[in-house]
């Protein structure tokens, strides 16, 4: 009745009357900050100089970081499902680690077009530090077949990277997985190449060229032949990676040193030079 004086009561602001509006009371932190950690991840930005440029050169590096433990974890998942004759999930983790190599290379922009006077802007606070001591980086060409006991060094005085990146070394890659599992599946792989040294560099082999020649020259639509694309599409992603790499370093700091103590420019175009899964491309001549 209009003539009840009894006041309309306000509308408490509970999420009863506002059904779509988000929950804004916690009791502690919010299970968003319980799950992504944006708080640790947010304030790990400790940059070294006053220029404000560095800023993006740090948060790249994390981010790259970020993406390398991905692809990582994709490869880890690949490599075991293969172990267990699990091609599908191979395959599968594969193709999401593509789409993330894809974001990781496009995480290049920002640094991609540094001239050498911004970069020096900062370049001095760095010190000895440099790309070449990413342990998570080390992992990743650890899992493509590139292995090498001295790349453990720089990392004796860090016990749990040491260890698994030691671990790593010790383990069969990505590509001795794959290579295992087409020798069960009756490829000619040879006895040497299943029974090498896993912690030494794969050396390419003609033989292992031959099976892929014929994988490829074979039904298209076979695991192998699905699996051997898949891992072509990773190759081709991860020499990307390491041109964006070189090609930002050279407008960057042109032929100077590195801060890791490499020749720079030089030493990073000869590792460029290197296909990943090289049977993968030398057996396209011969189909
Ligand atoms: C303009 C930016 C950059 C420049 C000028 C640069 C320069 C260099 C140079 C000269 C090297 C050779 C090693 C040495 O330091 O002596 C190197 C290695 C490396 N850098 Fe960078 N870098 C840049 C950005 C990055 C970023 C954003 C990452 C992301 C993590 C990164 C990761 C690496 C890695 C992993 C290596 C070792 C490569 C290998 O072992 O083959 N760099 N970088
Ligand atoms: N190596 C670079 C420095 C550099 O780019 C860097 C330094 C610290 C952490 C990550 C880096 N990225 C790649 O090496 C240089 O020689 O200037």
């Amino acid at each position: 009745m209009s003539s009840d004086p009894t006041p309309t009561p306000t509308p408490a602001p509970s999420q009863d009357s506002e059904p779509d509006t988000p929950n804004l009371d916690f009791a502690g932190t919010t299970p968003y900050e319980d799950y992504v950690k944006a708080d640790v991840l947010t304030h790990l930005q400790h940059t070294l100089s006053d220029d404000p440029g560095e800023m993006v050169f740090l948060v790249t590096t994390q981010v790259m970081e970020l993406w390398f433990t991905v692809i990582v974890h994709e490869w880890e998942t690949a490599a075991k499902a293969l172990q267990g004759d699990d091609v599908p999930t191979a395959i599968a983790a594969l193709k999401r680690s593509v789409r993330e190599l894809e974001a990781l290379n496009a995480s290049w922009k920002p640094l991609g077009q540094l001239t050498p006077q911004q970069f020096n802007s900062y370049r001095s606070a760095l010190g000895e530090g440099s790309g070449f001591q990413s342990a998570m980086y080390r992992r990743l060409e650890f899992l493509l077949g590139e292995k090498s006991a001295s790349m453990l060094v720089p990392h004796r005085g860090a016990p749990r990277v040491h260890a698994e990146l030691e671990k790593a070394l010790h383990e069969p890659s990505l590509y001795d997985e794959v290579l295992r599992l087409l020798a069960r599946r009756g490829h000619p792989v040879p006895e040497e190449v299943l029974r090498r040294d896993v912690s030494q560099r794969y050396e390419p082999s003609p033989e292992v060229e031959q099976v892929w020649t014929g994988v490829y020259a074979g039904d298209e639509d076979d695991e192998p032949a699905r699996l051997g694309e898949a891992l072509t599409n990773v190759a081709e992603l991860v020499w990307r990676w390491r041109n964006d790499h070189l090609v930002a370093t050279r407008r960057a700091m042109g032929a100077k040193a590195g801060t890791g103590g490499s020749a720079g420019v030089a030493w990073l175009e000869k590792r460029a030079q290197k296909n990943v899964f090289p049977e993968l491309w030398t057996a396209r001549s011969h189909v």
